[in-house]
């Protein structure tokens, strides 16, 4: 089955996260004496603490890295998801290149709702953050190798579920170029 690039905004992505964007829908004010515009709190950072039995791990914290993505080859065949149960996790682009983002809503079952599957495009002025829990696809980077500000939790216990599709189950992914 093919799944067709929708354009990200805030609207369609509220079930599985937010949108990183300075733009003119994003509430903003002036700071600094005037000199620099905050677009405030754009999302969320959520993490759950350590389990009590995890002896001598870091606290847990939110983390700030840098993904490096390699382009992806297109059309491609997406045949996983992942989720992050306990924590967030956001991807700002570095660099305003596009980037696709795969996601299907966060649930109870340890299996994703492919029927709910949906696939976007987002600028390179936009970044996502996940929702704990919400099914997604890792970084895909477009056109060519690209650098994305990661901030998720870093912490002991297991927080990436992957969920291979069943058999004969994927879903083409492609940029129409
Ligand atoms: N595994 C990892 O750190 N990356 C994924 O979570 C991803 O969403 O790219
Ligand atoms: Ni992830």
């Amino acid at each position: 089955m093919r799944l067709i690039p929708e354009p990200l905004n805030a609207q369609v992505f509220a079930p599985f996260g937010e949108v990183i964007e300075a733009g003119d829908a994003a509430p903003s004010f002036f700071i600094n004496g005037g000199t620099t515009q905050r677009f405030h709190d754009l999302a969320a950072v959520t993490m759950m603490e350590e389990a009590e039995d995890s002896q001598g791990s870091r606290p847990v914290h939110a983390g700030i890295s840098v993904f490096r993505g390699q382009a992806r080859r297109f059309p491609m065949m997406i045949t996983m998801l992942e989720r992050h149960p306990k924590g967030s996790q956001a991807f700002m682009p570095l660099q305003g290149r596009p980037y696709f983002v795969v996601v299907a809503p966060p649930g109870e079952n340890d299996e994703p709702d492919l029927s709910q599957l949906r696939l976007f495009y987002a600028s390179g002025q936009q970044g996502v953050n996940y929702h704990q829990g919400t099914w997604h696809h890792p970084l895909l980077a477009l056109e060519q190798t690209s650098d994305f500000l990661v901030v998720d939790r870093i912490g002991g216990g297991s927080n990436c579920d992957e969920y291979p599709f069943p058999d004969g189950q994927s879903y083409v992914i492609d940029t129409g170029k």
